[in-house]
C-alpha cells in the first residue's frame, strides 16, 4: 500500500464503470523464514467489465492465488482488491460472504454442485440463498443455452462431467454476478464438451456483458478470451489482447508441454475464428448449434455419490476448492459450495 496509498484506491473507486475489478500493488507470501513462499510480488492489473481474461503460467506462478485474492476466499498479505468500487481486500469474513454472494460467481475444475440438489435447485440455490427473487424468464433462457431443459430434475451423479459443468455455468451466471471466477473450467471436460462450455462462457460476455476471469493451463481454451495474462513468480508478464491460439502457444515456445498442453482440442482457432460470422443471438451459438448434448450424453454414467456429510444444501458449512482455507466459522457460501471438498 506504500506506493500506491489512499489516493491511488480513491482514483479506482471514482474511475468510470469499464473497469469492475482491481489488483493494486497485491502481494501474497505464505510461510515463514526458509519456508516463505512469494506468491503474488507487487503485482497490479484492472480487470475490464464485459470481458474475458484468461490467466495463464507455470504451476506455482500465482494464478489460483491472484483468482482467490480477487473473488474475497483469500486475503492478501498487502494491497488492495476492489471489486465495484468496493475494498475487497479490507473486509471482514461476514462482509466477505456478502460480497461473494452478491458479486462473484463461480465455475470451479470440479464442479462443486451440491449432490443432494437435483440440477434446478443447484442453478437457483445462491439465488435463494441471498433471498433473491428468481427471473423465470431468465432461468428459461440461461438453461436453454446450457442445454438442460430435459435434466432439470436430474442430481449430479446423473449427469454427465460436462452436464454438471454446464450446471455450474448456469448456477454462476443466473443471478448476474459482476465477475464470474472460473477455476480451470474445462479440465475435466473432453475437447467437445470443453468446447460447449467455453462458447457458452464467451457468449455469455459477448451478449450479456458478462466479465470473467478464468484460470487455466490449456491454450486453446485460453483462446477463446478476449486478453490472456501470464504469470511468472507472482507477477504479470505478458498481457495479450485477443491472442489466437499460436499466438498463445509462442509465448509458451520454450515450454515443452505447450504444445500437448492444447492436444485436446479439434480446432479451436477455426471455432473462434467462425464465431463472429454467427448472428447476434440470445443463445450460445457453440450450445444451441452443438448436436442435442444433453440427450448425446444421456447414456453416461457417474459415480460421484453424494458426500455423507452433505445432507442439506443450506446449512452445511461453506465447502470450497481444496486449495482454499476458509475460516471454519465462515457462514455456508451457496456460490463455492459442492461435493468437491466434502469428501
Ligand atoms: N496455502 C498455501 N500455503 C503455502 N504455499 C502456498 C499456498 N497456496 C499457494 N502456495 C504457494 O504459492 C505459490 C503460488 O501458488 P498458486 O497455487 O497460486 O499457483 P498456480 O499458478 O495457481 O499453480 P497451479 O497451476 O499449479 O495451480 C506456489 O509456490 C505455491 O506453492
Amino acid at each position: 500500500m506504500a506506493k500506491h496509498g489512499r489516493q491511488h484506491i480513491e482514483q479506482h473507486i471514482s474511475d468510470d464503470d469499464a473497469v469492475v475489478a482491481s489488483a493494486i500493488d497485491l502481494v501474497k507470501t505464505y510461510g515463514d523464514g526458509d519456508a516463505r513462499v512469494k506468491a503474488l510480488d507487487h503485482l497490479s492489473v484492472d480487470f475490464a467489465r464485459g470481458e474475458m481474461t484468461a490467466i495463464m503460467g507455470p504451476s506455482g506462478s500465482g494464478k489460483s492465488t491472484l483468482m482467490h485474492c480477487m473473488a474475497g476466499l483469500d486475503q492478501p498479505t498487502s494491497g488492495t482488491v476492489m471489486v465495484e468500487g468496493l475494498e475487497v481486500s479490507s473486509m471482514n469474513q461476514r462482509q466477505l460472504t456478502r460480497f461473494r454472494r452478491e458479486q462473484i460467481g463461480f465455475i470451479f475444475q470440479s464442479f462443486n454442485l451440491v449432490p443432494t440438489l437435483s440440477a434446478e435447485e443447484n442453478i437457483l440455490l445462491p439465488l435463494q440463498i441471498a433471498k433473491k427473487p428468481i427471473d423465470r424468464a431468465w432461468f428459461d433462457k440461461v438453461v436453454s443455452v446450457v442445454g438442460l431443459q430435459q435434466r432439470l430434475s436430474h442430481r449430479p451423479s446423473q449427469l454427465s462431467g460436462g452436464q454438471q459443468q454446464r450446471v455450474a455455468c448456469a448456477r454462476a451466471i443466473m443471478a448476474r454476478p459482476s465477475v464470474i471466477f472460473a477455476d480451470e473450467p474445462t479440465g475435466n471436460l473432453d475437447s467437445r464438451t470443453s468446447r460447449e462450455v467455453l462458447g457458452f462462457l464467451k457468449n455469455s460476455v459477448h451478449e450479456y456483458g458478462q466479465t470473467i476471469v478464468m484460470v487455466t493451463h490449456d491454450p486453446r481454451a485460453a483462446s477463446y478470451a478476449d486478453r490472456v495474462l501470464v504469470l511468472a513468480d507472482g507477477r504479470i508478464t505478458q498481457d495479450l489482447r485477443h491472442p489466437t491460439y499460436q499466438e498463445i502457444l509462442r509465448v509458451f515456445a520454450s515450454d515443452d508441454d505447450a504444445e500437448d498442453a492444447g492436444s485436446g482440442f479439434d480446432d479451436a482457432d477455426a471455432i473462434r475464428n467462425a464465431e463472429p460470422a454467427e448472428p447476434a443471438t440470445a443463445v450460445a451459438p457453440s450450445a444451441a448449434n452443438a448436436p442435442a448434448p444433453a440427450e448425446e450424453e444421456a447414456g453416461s454414467t457417474h459415480k460421484d455419490e453424494p458426500s455423507p456429510e452433505v445432507t442439506s444444501g443450506i446449512d452445511m458449512p461453506s465447502l470450497v476448492s481444496p486449495k482454499l482455507s476458509i475460516p471454519e466459522a465462515e457462514p455456508f457460501d451457496a456460490h463455492t459450495a459442492g461435493n468437491g471438498a466434502a469428501a
